[in-house]
């Protein structure tokens, strides 16, 4: 019998799902925090189910012998090494949806506890003090809210605002006009809505574009008097600058659920007028925890019990027969979806996917869900096979696909063209005998590129001295060259280079790249395949 370990606070609801799907369980809801005896005991467990306190890394993944599937009762998954349990073959489960409205509940109470500072208010009242004249709130009615990030949640606190009657300016790269018209808000560029908003909230996960987002630099463009909601993660808001803002009044107040060290229990924010903190609570209602426990206990028993595989970040549901012949090309598809997406930077409109050949006859759902899952991936780091096909069609993406017999030299290809306001862009590959995703033809420019974790793709004229222009300058800074391929659309054209590199390009390398008058562009580009 299969047994799993809750070492978070879970609701029991849980646990009787487990036991009544044939699951042996052990309840332990503080063990997460206590990590030597985690450590000690992890060893023993076929499945983990946790929320936020249970810090699943590479150690303990180590340690985690018989582990085979990780259940997050939430969504951030922040708090498990995905690569670490992915290169283990540990299957990482979350619950996208359960605990959304809630969230989105508790960013608009902090804002009207903001507004009318209701804490501070009310401590003082309990202290039989009726201080009338030292709280004087705003209204929120007619008000600007700024939204950063509309996904699930974002998208709920943007159109409770509306329904506040704010008017509501949202910023997210991944939100057409069509849906921002369905919410009724008003797609902005950041500049604009920190110039715009009166109160802002984030609703982003934390990613290397998001952390920080809320800085000195961001501050200084916001209005006099902007209030700060930030309930989605500690790290997108730099504390000491949002400090620096409130004690010069340039930041009104601030609404704290998330910290950039958890658990805080010592911060400068602690005791400052008008900031209202709470301790990680934005999931924290019966409903929400009842939602979450229950599907992490039901996906994680399918998985354990029947093999079933829902809502995994790092891996894509497939059945049991289909998965040797299916598995590297769900890989080649989710890759060809990351290089579009790392090298996109507006809003898609719409995505194209030909299967040629043998691709055409395959689970060609599950090689779409992956190459939207790899698309989207560099802006919402949480997305797997399941949530990406439904956040696609929620931000208006058009998905068409076309499946055509063997066209050419090769037994199957996946090309995908990715259309957005600005440009196309099409990028098609296969798998070789080696069953190796392999890059074979960039902007219509054929090349043979093996495709490797860490990658720099760049574009140029086609004159002579590139190759050891680029060698050169790698070579110089001790960044070695795996493979090298070139390809050019005629003599004289168009031309790129894909270079697989042993590390990341170091950004002062990439630097001079740029600064190279024959390079027109160098794009850094990283993929979750295993190293040579
Ligand atoms: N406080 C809590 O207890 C709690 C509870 C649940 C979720 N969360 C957190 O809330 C956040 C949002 O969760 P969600 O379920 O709405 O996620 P989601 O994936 O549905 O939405 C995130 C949105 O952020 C957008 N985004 C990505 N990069 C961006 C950028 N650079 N600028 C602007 N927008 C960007 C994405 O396009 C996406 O629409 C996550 O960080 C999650 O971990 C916190
Ligand atoms: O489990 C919690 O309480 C927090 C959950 C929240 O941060 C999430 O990402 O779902």
């Amino acid at each position: 019998m299969p047994r799993v370990l809750v070492s978070d606070k879970l609701s029991t609801t849980a646990v009787q799902i487990f036991k009544d799907r044939g699951v042996e369980v052990d309840y332990l809801p503080d063990l997460g925090k206590d990590k030597e005896k985690l450590l000690a005991v992890i060893g023993q467990y076929d499945g983990l189910a946790i929320r936020s306190a249970t810090k699943v890394t590479e150690k303990l993944i180590a340690a985690a012998t018989n582990l085979k599937v990780i259940g997050r009762a939430g969504i951030g998954v922040d708090n498990v090494d995905i690569p670490a349990a992915s290169r283990r073959g540990i299957i990482v489960m979350n619950t996208p949806f359960g605990n959304s409205i809630t969230t989105a509940e508790h960013a608009i109470a902090l804002m009207f506890a903001v507004a009318r500072q209701i804490p501070e208010a009310s401590a003082s009242t309990h202290a039989g003090k009726w201080e009338k004249n030292r709280f004087m709130g705003v209204e929120i009615t007619g008000k600007t809210l700024g939204v950063i990030g509309c996904g699930n949640i974002g998208s709920i606190v943007a159109t409770r605002g509306v329904g506040l009657k704010m008017h509501v300016v949202a910023f997210d790269p991944f939100l057409s006009e069509s849906r921002a018209a369905e919410l009724g808000v008003e797609k902005v560029e950041l500049d604009e809505l920190f110039a715009r908003a009166d109160f802002i909230t984030l609703h982003t996960p934390l990613t290397d574009k998001t952390r920080n987002i809320i800085n000195a630099d961001a501050i200084a463009k916001m209005k006099k008097g902007v209030r700060i909601i930030n309930c989605a993660r500690g790290g997108l808001v730099v504390e000491a600058d949002l400090i620096a803002g409130l004690k010069s009044g340039k930041v009104a107040g601030a609404g704290i659920d998330v910290f950039e060290v958890e658990p805080a229990e010592q911060n400068e924010l602690f005791g400052m007028d008008n900031v209202v903190c709470t301790p990680h609570l934005g999931a924290s209602t019966s409903e929400a925890q009842e939602n979450v426990a229950l599907q992490v206990a039901e996906q994680m028993a399918d998985y354990l019990v029947k093999g079933a595989v829902s809502n995994a970040i790092n891996m894509p549901s497939i059945t049991a027969e289909e998965a040797p012949r299916l598995k590297p090309f769900v890989k080649l598809a989710e890759v060809l979806g990351a290089f579009v997406g790392q090298v996109t930077e507006d809003p898609i409109k719409e995505v194209e996917i030909l299967f040629d050949g043998a691709t055409a006859t395959m689970n060609t759902r599950a090689l779409i869900s992956a190459a939207l899952a790899g698309l989207i991936r560099p802006q919402v780091s949480d997305v797997n096979m399941v949530s990406a096909p439904i956040m696609a069609k929620e931000r208006g993406v058009i998905l068409s696909e076309i499946r055509r017999d063997k066209s050419g030299v090769f037994d199957g290809y996946i090309k995908l063209t990715v259309k957005t306001e600005k440009q196309t862009r099409a990028i098609a590959g296969t798998c070789f005998s080696d069953l190796k995703p392999r890059f074979i033809q960039i902007k219509g420019i054929n090349m043979d590129a093996e495709v490797g974790r860490h990658m720099l793709y760049t574009t140029n004229g086609d004159v002579p001295g590139i190759i050891g222009l680029l060698g050169g300058i790698l070579g110089k800074h001790k960044v070695n060259i795996a493979n090298f391929q070139l390809g050019r659309d005629h003599p004289g054209g168009n031309a790129i280079a894909m270079l697989y590199l042993d590390e990341r390009i170091p950004d002062a390398v990439l630097e001079e790249l740029r600064a190279q008058p024959s390079i027109d562009s160098a794009k850094p580009l990283q993929f979750d395949v295993a190293e040579a």
